[in-house]
């Protein structure tokens, strides 16, 4: 298929558009367009935060470092391999994770983000993602013709662990030591079932690759629309009919964009820790009969028929992310 454009789903569409759309990414890479989703201005003040907190010096920013148990805080540069099929690279960004548990947490975040307007903005935030997920599986459910509430009901905002947010910064080429040829974020695909992208200054770097082609292709930066991607819950929940797709960041070949920063926020939704990587009870998926490739082996690892929960699949990838 085409690369020039990722399926766009337009929010303010009817549901037959949506739903043609939403079937197309389904049954291409996975990746899709989000328009008129109304996060613009949250979405704006959410990075003015973000570019505040990178701009801190590194010993402030290292008071708050990663907790890997709870998976929060801050990764400073070369902290994370996303690409866990090579141990010796790491990915030249830094990262600030927080998990929704943290909104019940507020003092032991940095103070520009415990700041009340800023807490007030971060509770909104993860609301109105959280609110755009669940409206999507409702669209999705439509499409498999399953309960409206399936996906959803398993996705209950209140029960383990919950969603979180990614604030990343790729630092500038001239801020990088090591040789040039650097790979922002490894190849890697995402844990849970959705992720909502936000790009930032139409900073490009973002591929995906298509396993029918074997090739990369670069994914247009556009800040008015949402990045969203299947993870690989659903590679599990649709026995491999919907793709968890492997993305990357790279350092753009021009010159003047590697000298600027990359800014991005990426939020993760994870299915309720209990929930089984069951396939779904449509008709759409009972007839698909599942062949593992190569992709794939990340995803689906050999069991012995055992049934995971969702909880111990993404539990699994992060101990594989950061066991160094
Ligand atoms: O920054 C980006 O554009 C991608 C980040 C990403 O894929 C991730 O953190 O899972
Ligand atoms: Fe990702």
């Amino acid at each position: 298929m085409s690369f020039s454009s990722l399926p766009v789903i337009d929010l303010k569409s009817n549901s037959d558009d949506i739903h043609q759309a939403l079937l197309l990414a389904c049954s291409t890479t996975g990746f899709f367009y989000v328009s008129n989703h109304g996060l613009d201005s949250l979405q704006s003040q959410m990075f003015s935060m973000a570019k505040e907190f990178f701009y801190l010096p590194l010993n402030e920013k290292q008071l708050y470092s990663l907790n890997t148990t709870s998976y929060q805080g801050y990764l400073r540069i070369g902290r994370e391999n996303l690409d866990s099929t090579n141990s010796k690279l790491m990915d030249e960004k830094e990262a600030f994770l927080i998990p929704q548990s943290d909104l019940n947490k507020k003092q032991q975040l940095p103070n520009i983000f415990s700041h009340e307007e800023n807490f007030k903005l971060i509770e909104q935030f993860f609301q109105q993602c959280y609110d755009l997920c669940m409206h999507l599986f409702e669209y999705l459910a439509e499409i498999f013709q399953i309960d409206r509430d399936y996906f959803t009901s398993r996705h209950k905002w209140d029960k383990a662990p919950g969603v979180a947010l990614k604030l990343l910064h790729y630092p500038p080429i001239n801020q990088i030591e090591q040789n040039i040829n650097v790979i922002r974020a490894g190849a890697h695909s995402d844990y849970g079932s959705l992720t909502l992208l936000f790009q930032h200054d139409n900073k490009c770097g973002l591929e995906v690759f298509d396993r029918l082609t074997n090739c990369w292709y670069p994914v247009e930066a556009r800040d008015d629309m949402i990045v969203v991607n299947f993870g690989d819950v659903f590679e599990y929940w649709s026995k491999g009919m919907i793709k968890s797709t492997i993305h990357r960041v790279i350092l753009p070949n021009n010159i003047n964009e590697q000298n600027h920063s990359r800014f991005s926020i990426a939020f993760f939704c994870d299915p309720n820790g209990d929930t089984l990587l069951t396939p779904i009870p449509s008709k759409l998926i009972e007839n698909h009969i599942y062949t593992k490739d190569e992709h794939a082996k990340h995803v689906f690892n050999d069991n012995d028929g055992h049934v995971l929960t969702a909880g111990e699949h993404i539990r699994m990838r992060l101990n594989k992310t950061y066991q160094y």
